[in-house]
């Protein structure tokens, strides 16, 4: 189920409990590449605490990134860490470890060049289309979505109010892979919605026959 060749990444919306979030993860986690948490206004401990608990629930260690919490990623030996721009350059977490995948979100064109020399493993970019998560800002489109990745040397994942739907054309421009939050965590069903953006990911690039 993880042979996709495109990455499919879902995020936590800081809304939900632990509780509320574990099941959810437990039945998610085959079809995507990487959970993230991104709970901003959580302490190191509740974010242990999740990471402890979704090792518990058999989710794969090397799915689980982290948004800026180098040290916990580090800690329990995770898939990676998550920065935004303001949190320094990928270079400086990895002075400090050195294994760790670090990715970058990115929000403009000029951001390129420069986390990818200092270091990042990946490039997150968005928002790609409106979404309610950033609300009263318009959706960056695909153009520059494009631009992006003629720039980029690493891979580029989109993200920002991706439909399944939208998921060949964003592929077809170079996109590595997306990244999801609403629509998986507030779907009603939110197993159902993930294996839609599952079958759109891995439609266009698992061979054939
Ligand atoms: C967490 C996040 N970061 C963004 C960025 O542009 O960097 S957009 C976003 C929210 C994505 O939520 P949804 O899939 O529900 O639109």
């Amino acid at each position: 189920m993880i042979s996709i060749k495109n990455e499919l990444h879902v995020i936590s919306n800081g809304k939900l409990s632990l509780e509320e979030f574990l099941p959810i993860a437990a039945d998610i986690h085959p079809f995507v590449t990487a959970i993230h948490i991104r709970e901003k206004h959580r302490t190191d401990k509740e974010i242990a605490e999740w990471v402890e608990r979704l090792l518990d629930h058999k989710i794969p260690s090397n799915k689980i990134i982290i948004n800026s919490r180098a040290h916990i990623v580090n800690e329990y030996n995770l898939g990676g860490v998550q920065l935004s721009g303001q949190q320094g350059s990928p270079n400086n977490t990895k002075e400090k470890y050195p294994s760790l995948r670090v990715g970058v979100s990115i929000h403009h064109l000029s951001e390129v060049e420069d986390y990818q020399e200092n270091g990042a493993d990946y490039l997150l970019f968005g928002n790609v289309f409106e979404t309610t998560c950033k609300p009263g800002l318009p959706g960056k489109g695909t153009n520059l979505l494009e631009e992006i990745i003629e720039h980029a040397s690493i891979p580029v994942i989109g993200i920002g109010g991706i439909k399944p739907s939208q998921i060949p054309e964003l592929l077809h421009l170079g996109l590595k892979g997306i990244a999801v939050m609403s629509g998986v965590l507030e779907a009603p069903d939110p197993l159902r919605a993930v294996k839609d953006y599952y079958e759109a990911i891995k439609g266009k690039h698992i061979p054939q026959g």
